[in-house]
């Protein structure tokens, strides 16, 4: 087991996302971490290098700590703490023993309409129990619900789990969402989004919406062979509603996908009108219960007050329109690959449903011990000042331009505007009826610092869906219940006829761990089997018939009132108040021209010595250039002359004395 931090230890991998890797961990037996117990299991996702290394995501991860800390719910994955070591940030979780929705999906077919219902209900509590906190999700995917059980009345019940929450939180970070950049995945990503516009807790209705319509048709409403034409679909077309889509599932369903982010329900609201229509839309239900379903229409209401997406566009001192965007900056644009699909296999090449999977590079596993390098806080290098620099890719850019070309799911990604040949959508009138209410925020109370299932309520209705004590459930196995017919909407054959179900063989231990160490099964039969009955099942109902080809008239045409976005001058970034317009205007810090670096040979090869023979080389030239200089252009030819002249006569001199002394 290798250490995390000062606290945790890891043990083995339980998944890798496009963001990090998911390890099961420990809390250690020697330590004490608030609100944990010694040894107790955890999930640690320990975030990717690239990110680690990014001081806008450091700063982030620091700066948000508190609040995905107290960001509690019983439908939301608890975070226990944060780790930063050196380069190493990870988020400590709860364990959730069970598979996520998107795997459950691909093994288990689609939900019945009932079921589908409640379990989005419950995801819709976490997203208004975090919308509350300020805190929009948009990331909202399958991929991002893990799916737990659940004891209700004595019946383990599916119980889902939203995750992936901090990873949103930190990828608001300015360096890497810009004003027209999007975070998300693109089957799940709400037309703002995708377009660059102000967004609200609104796109994680509209994820609701998109995922909604997948746990019960077993596809999603906007399909394309790649990201880029599924981002156009959910601009230009209208979801098609199957055949055999109950009605007043499918009037939740199209408001959450209206392209209008003002048209789209609260999360409260929404939560509260699914609890109607899965108690409207079963063989069982009561007249009165079918009637508040079809009328489920006037609860939908639109919330007063969505909360704004942090450094989104209308945060940044650039909001408003579409138009007013500064589309256009080259040197952003990343634009995402093409979809390998094979002509006429739309889809094929780019699996939406697909987990996400190890990035482009694919690095070895994470090695805690080579990775957990210790670095003085001091030497994190702090975000440079001024406005992020363009020129240089950011971590992330680069980390998701990776992962888009393996067909990631969670992008962060750029269009131009011209890209999208989206006509202008004219969302149908709103209904009537749908005054804002004051949903008021029952069913929630958030408790700092408190283990889960504290301080929460159900919303009104939250049990309607349920079995209740002496109360036959609707859509749920019901051991030796035949099917029944009666109510206004007949499910499709085999929609209620359900084997009796056998408890799944796992329980949630503490922290959520099973005894048995393995990842459990969910309950069998919680789903509608696809392939029951006779008629079309849920999840194989044809598809859509395809939208009308519309005429793809360019933006501005539409909206002659605003100018192109390339044309529309920058927002200045800085403005001096009023006030300040006596004072001597400051001298813009001056930059410091940036020096290339030395270009070097491709083909460079180390010669050991060279450095220094060459060195010799050139003082022996220079020595002779010298010789040659001084023999030519000095008397030192004469001084020779003299100097052997002198020897000659000296040797002479010599010579005579010793012959004369012989
Ligand atoms: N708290 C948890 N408890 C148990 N398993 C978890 C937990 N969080 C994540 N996992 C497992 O780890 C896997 C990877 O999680 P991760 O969130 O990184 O994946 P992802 O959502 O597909 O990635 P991304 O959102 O970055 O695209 C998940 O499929 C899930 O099975």
């Amino acid at each position: 087991m290798r250490p995390v931090g000062s606290k945790y230890l890891l043990e083995e991998t339980l998944g890798r996302g496009a963001t990090g890797t998911v390890w099961r961990g420990r809390v250690r037996a020697d330590v004490e971490v608030p609100g944990t117990a010694p040894g107790q299991q955890v999930a640690i996702k320990i975030l990717r290098e690239e990110l680690a290394a990014d001081p806008d995501v450091v700063m982030r991860f620091l700066r948000e700590r508190s609040v995905l800390l107290r960001l509690t719910h019983p439908n939301i994955v608890k975070v226990r703490d944060l780790v930063v070591e050196g380069e190493l940030l990870a988020l400590v979780m709860d364990i959730v023993d069970g598979p996520d929705l998107a795997r459950y999906l691909r093994e288990n077919g689609p939900f019945s309409p009932i079921a589908g219902a409640l379990l989005m209900a419950q995801v819709a509590d976490a997203l208004a129990a975090s919308h509350v906190d300020g805190i929009v999700h948009r990331d909202l995917k399958p991929a991002n619900v893990l799916l737990a059980t659940a004891v209700v009345e004595g019946t383990e019940q599916m119980h889902p789990m939203l995750t992936d929450f901090g990873i949103a939180r930190l990828a608001d970070s300015p360096g890497i969402t810009r004003s027209h950049e999007f975070v998300g995945t693109p089957a799940y990503v709400a037309p703002e989004s995708a377009e660059g516009r102000p967004q609200t807790s609104a796109v994680d209705v509209y994820g609701a919406g998109i995922m909604l319509y997948e746990l019960v048709t077993g596809r999603q409403p906007f399909q394309g062979d790649n990201p880029l034409a599924i981002l156009q679909a959910h601009l230009a077309q209208e979801p098609q509603r199957p055949s055999t889509m109950p009605e007043p599932l499918w009037t939740v369903i199209e408001r959450c996908l209206r392209k209008d982010p003002a048209q789209r329900p609260g999360a409260v609201s929404l939560s509260r009108a699914l609890r109607v229509v899965a108690a409207g839309v079963g063989v069982h239900a009561s007249p009165a219960a079918v009637d508040a379903a079809l009328a489920v229409g006037a609860l939908l209401v639109p919330d007063p007050q969505p909360t704004a997406v942090r450094g989104s566009a209308d945060t940044e001192g650039q909001g408003g329109p579409l138009a007013g965007l500064p589309f256009g900056a080259e040197d952003r644009t990343q634009v995402l690959p093409a979809g390998q699909a094979a002509p006429g296999q739309p889809g094929q090449g780019y699996d939406p449903a697909a987990a996400t999977r190890v990035m482009g590079t694919q690095p070895p596993p994470y090695d805690p011990a080579a990775a957990t390098r210790v670095m003085p806080p001091a030497a994190v290098p702090p975000p440079p000042p001024g406005p992020p620099q363009a020129d240089a890719p950011h971590p992330w850019q680069s980390q998701l331009r990776a992962a888009r070309d393996r067909n990631q799911q969670t992008e962060i990604g750029y269009f131009e505007p011209e890209d999208f040949e989206a006509p202008p959508v004219a969302p149908p009138p709103f209904q009537a009826g749908q005054g804002h209410q004051q949903q008021g925020q029952q069913g929630y109370q958030q408790q700092p610092g408190h283990p889960q299932q504290q301080g929460y309520r159900p919303p009104q209705g939250y049990q309607q869906g349920y079995p209740q004590p002496g109360q036959q459930p609707q859509g749920y196995p019901q051991p030796g219940r035949p099917p029944q017919g009666g109510g206004r909407h007949q499910a499709p054959p085999g929609y209620a006829q359900r084997p009796p179900v056998a408890p799944p063989p796992y329980r949630t231990g503490p922290g959520g761990q099973q005894p048995g160490g393995g990842r459990p099964q969910p309950p069998a039969g919680y789903n509608q089997p696809s392939q029951q009955g006779q008629g079309q099942p849920y999840g194989q109902q044809p598809a859509p018939a395809p939208a009308p080809p519309q005429p793809a008239p360019r933006r501005a045409a539409a909206a002659p009132a605003a100018p192109p976005r390339r044309a529309e001058p920058p927002a200045p970034q800085h403005r001096e108040p009023p006030q300040r317009r006596a004072e001597p205007p400051r001298e813009a810090p001056r930059e410091t021209p940036r020096r290339e670096p030395r270009p070097r040979s491709r083909n460079r090869m180390y010669i050991p010595g060279l450095g220094c023979l060459k060195g010799c080389l050139m003082v022996l030239l220079v020595l002779a250039v010298a010789a040659v200089a001084l023999w030519n252009f000095t008397p030192l030819p004469e001084y020779w002359a003299n100097v052997q002249d002198w020897f000659t006569s000296a040797k002479d001199w010599a010579t005579g004395l010793f012959d004369s002394k012989k």
